[in-house]
């Protein structure tokens, strides 16, 4: 790998846009997109009552893939109806969809289908899309088993996993997940070697360490 290339990607200016990556989380209302950031960025769940996001806002992350510095800026939108047409402006810049259902509400996963819809309407085409089955933790409240989850992410062809953001079972993973293809993308030269976003997100599921719920 050419080292001023990396050298450019890792510490380049923020607002080139090869090495700042647009990353947002979508879904209905309440299924987890504030807790999921807040896990991964401070490490911590905040419980008790439900405050709606309003409007949009972000964060920026580093994320350390293979030694490469991969920066994510990370966008948390509201899922209320009402703040629809803000963020699909949104989308249009977006190089990866974080899109979250609740493994214990059974509409929020039926709408998959209308969130995918809406993005394959105002995404960019190649857009870096993962499936999260988020609420791992709150098993006797489930209604949506992981087979289900699995199953639409195949129809799809996007990677799947299911999350929480009070544990934080898998949230490192599925960010992670998406700064790996994003650098990959980025940094993509003939004769590298390759790398799939399913391949790696199953491999690592498969790991026993991967996916207990503390
Ligand atoms: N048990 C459990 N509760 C969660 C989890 N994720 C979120 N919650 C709770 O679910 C409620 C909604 O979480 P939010 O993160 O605000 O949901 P949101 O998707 O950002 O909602 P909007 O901002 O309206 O789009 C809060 O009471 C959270 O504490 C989780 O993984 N497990």
């Amino acid at each position: 790998m050419d080292q001023q290339r990396l050298d450019s990607y890792q510490w380049g200016a923020s607002f080139n846009e090869h090495v700042l990556h647009k990353t947002i989380l979508v879904g209905d209302s309440g299924v987890g997109k504030t807790s999921l950031l807040v896990q991964f960025d401070q490490g911590k769940f905040i419980p008790g009552s439900f405050s709606a996001t309003v409007g949009i806002g972000f964060t920026n992350k580093v994320v350390t893939v293979d030694g490469v510095r991969v920066k994510l800026q990370i966008w948390d939108t509201a899922g209320q109806e009402r703040f629809r047409s803000v963020t699909h402006a949104y989308y249009r810049d977006a190089q990866a969809l974080l899109l979250l259902y609740d493994i214990t509400n059974k509409s929020s996963f039926d709408n998959i289908r209308a969130w995918l819809t809406e993005i394959h309407e105002y995404a960019q085409r190649d857009v870096v899309i993962m499936l999260l089955g988020n609420k791992a933790d709150v098993s006797s409240e489930r209604v949506i088993r992981s087979e289900d989850g699995e199953t639409l992410a195949r129809e799809y062809g996007v990677p799947f996993m299911e999350t929480s953001a009070k544990t934080g079972m898998n949230v490192e993973l599925a960010f992670l997940a998406i700064a790996k293809e994003l650098k990959y993308r980025a940094l993509w030269q003939p004769d590298g070697p390759s790398f799939q976003i399913r391949d790696f997100v199953e491999s690592q599921k498969k790991r026993p360490s991967c996916c207990s719920v503390l």
